[in-house]
């Protein structure tokens, strides 16, 4: 099963955050992503136009509150969008978090196929 087929579990507070190795071994699969400079799981997206960035911002937050984790979200330099996931229960990156950057990645290249269609 993939990450991007996987179910989000709830948070438990207190649950440990995962291991960095296990982290570097999860982001192999997530290509552009990282761990940003506060220790959250983190890519930046970019669009044509401000809509696109907010069109992609509202299926993010479908999928996110579908599995009740929810990342950071930010609308920047006018066209991109910023994910930025960590569990707050548990102050550290855990399974969740590359759960919903896969679904984010899969809404992403499925969002490209429906731009590319709606291009005149
Ligand atoms: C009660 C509710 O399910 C929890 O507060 C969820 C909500 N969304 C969440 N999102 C993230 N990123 N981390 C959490 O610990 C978290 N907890």
């Amino acid at each position: 099963m993939t990450l991007a087929d996987k179910k989000c579990a709830p948070c438990e507070l207190g649950t440990p955050p995962m291991s960095r190795q296990w982290a570097e071994k999860l982001l192999n699969d997530l290509p552009g992503w990282g761990i940003d400079e506060n220790g959250k799981l983190a890519k930046t997206y970019t669009f044509n136009n401000f809509m696109d960035a907010v069109h992609f911002l509202d299926k993010v937050a479908k999928i996110a509150e579908e599995e009740g984790h929810h990342p950071d979200m930010c609308v920047q330099n006018y066209n991109q969008l910023k994910l930025m996931s960590w569990t707050h229960a548990s102050k550290g990156l855990t399974e969740n978090d590359f759960i919903i950057a896969a679904k984010a990645e899969r809404a992403f290249s499925g969002f490209q196929k429906e731009l590319a269609c709606a291009m005149p």
